[in-house]
């Protein structure tokens, strides 16, 4: 027997590309306008699939799921969307839906989602888990294919490996799996293995008993106990050492750890996430990681799609950055859109991070409200490759009597304007401090820490630099 599929939207062209789709791949096809329209055709017993848009004239269609699973538990409901948001795509996973197409979308896509929804493949978990704000900014197909996916984790305990250049937000993925899923009010606890030295790896993880090594004084609380109930995110997975390995392998195989020079046993109620920038399978074939922890934490690779692979994502990432730029104190700055041009032309090695650092470093430092072309290419040429230095001179003194020397010289025999000592050290400044807010990744309390001055003088000098001109 023909499979019936039941459409609703009230966009008619929709309607009618959506039913040829259908009706060409071998289903009946019956088409709505309304949720009203939806839940009689289902109540009425039609339909072997209902295919919805989110919003319908009368009704949210998220919302009008439970009620058709409620007249038909089992129902496969695929919903599309234009409101192409992670939250809207977990959310429609939370109300029970089968998957998830934003829109624009393919229809090959859509045919797939219906017949594997009529084979009863795939089909997603539902679970309760709250929090619907919307951490991830992009919508593009690359990003799509990343919500999709996430949304069919949240709700599970399943072993997530993120996968990505660096930069390109793993650890935020991380955290939003934590944040949306059931785990949310219990601890996430993040431990980066390239961070820490390897031969305290494992006591770090599991923690250590009085005297386990030298050193260990008294005892220690690992990751593991500080996670219970909640999520360990173990970045730079591939840094690991072998021996830690072996013992994660044993927490994943039973359940339960113990501490280094421990002998009690403690059970493991964590759910584990992993990220990584190197190639795993290449570290398998050299020795370098297990095989069989490979295969334990790879249950589901999620691959995060570098920032040149959805250049659409740019201006929005741009305007967010500024945005939370703004919401820190620093001056708020608008794009000029020959600036997101230039954004869009960039190849972003440094992915989502360095565009981030560069709009915190373009809101400190530009003057005037708006961000130009000029400035965006200024501040992408800073950063990559590193500034060539002014002359073959081996330190910054050097450097700098060969700047000044210049800047005397372009006056021809006459003096510079008086005041050339503050304008030389501002110049100075402003690199140095720009280097700083980037290297603590903007956080004022920490660069005027590192500068080794007072964060209230910082400010002052944030202001006053940002207003000062470039005239040496
Ligand atoms: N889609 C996004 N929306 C908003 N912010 C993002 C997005 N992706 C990344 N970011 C931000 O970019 C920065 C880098 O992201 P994150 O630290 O998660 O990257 P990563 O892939 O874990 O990097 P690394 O491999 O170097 O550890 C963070 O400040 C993060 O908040």
């Amino acid at each position: 027997m023909t499979a019936t599929v039941i459409v609703a939207d009230d966009d008619a062209a929709i309607r009618t590309v959506v039913r040829q789709a259908l009706t060409r791949a071998g289903y009946q096809v019956r088409l709505t306008e309304t949720a009203a329209g939806l839940v009689k055709l289902v109540s009425e017993g039609r339909g072997d699939v209902v295919v919805t848009d989110v919003i319908l004239p009368d009704a949210n269609g998220l919302d009008t799921i439970p009620k058709l699973l409620a007249l038909r538990p089992g129902l496969r409901v695929i919903v599309m969307s234009a409101q192409n948001t992670l939250s809207t795509a977990v959310r429609a996973t939370e109300q029970g839906a089968f998957d998830y197409l934003p829109k624009p979308f393919d229809l090959k896509e859509l045919t797939r989602s219906v017949a594997a929804a009529l084979e009863g493949r795939a089909q997603t978990d539902t679970g309760e888990f709250g929090g619907d704000d919307t951490p991830l900014i992009g919508r593009s197909p690359a990003m799509q294919e990343v919500y999709r996916l996430i949304a069919r984790v949240v709700p599970n305990d399943l072993t997530v490996m993120i996968l990505g250049e660096s930069g390109t937000g793993k650890e935020l993925v991380a955290r939003a799996i934590h944040d949306m899923g059931p785990r949310a009010n219990r601890p996430f606890i993040a431990l980066n293995m390239a961070a820490i030295p390897r031969e305290l790896i494992e006591s770090e993880l599991f923690g250590h008993e009085r005297g386990a090594f030298t050193g260990a004084a008294a005892r220690a609380s690992g990751k593991f106990e500080q996670a219970q109930g909640g999520t360990l995110f173990l970045d730079e997975i591939g840094d690991m050492p072998l021996e830690a390995q072996t013992r994660l392998l044993r927490v994943l195989q039973t359940g339960e750890f113990t501490t280094v020079g421990g002998t009690r046993t403690q059970r493991a109620d964590v759910r584990i996430l992993t990220a990584t920038n190197q190639d795993l399978h290449a570290l398998t074939q050299a020795g370098r990681f297990r095989e069989d922890l490979y295969y334990r934490l790879n249950v589901v690779p999620l691959q995060l799609p570098p920032l040149r692979a959805r250049i659409e994502d740019v201006a929005a990432l741009a305007r967010h950055f500024l945005e939370i730029a703004a919401s820190e104190g620093l001056p708020r700055k608008q794009l000029d859109p020959l600036a997101i041009d230039a954004l869009r032309a960039h190849a972003w090695p440094g992915n989502v991070r360095e565009l981030e650092n560069l709009m915190r470093r373009l809101a400190v430092l530009e003057r005037g409200d708006t961000i130009t072309a000029t400035a965006v290419s200024a501040g992408i040429g800073q950063r990559t490759p590193p500034p060539a230095p002014a002359a073959e001179s081996s330190s910054l003194g050097e450097a700098a009597a060969v700047h000044i020397a210049r800047y005397f010289a372009d006056f021809a025999g006459n003096l510079p304007p008086d005041g050339v000592y503050d304008r030389l050290l501002a110049e100075v400044e402003r690199p140095l401090i720009a280097a700083c807010l980037d290297a603590t990744g903007g956080n004022q309390l920490k660069a005027a820490k590192l500068l080794g001055i007072n964060r209230n003088t910082l400010r002052k000098k944030l202001t006053d630099l940002a207003v000062e001109s470039r005239r040496v």
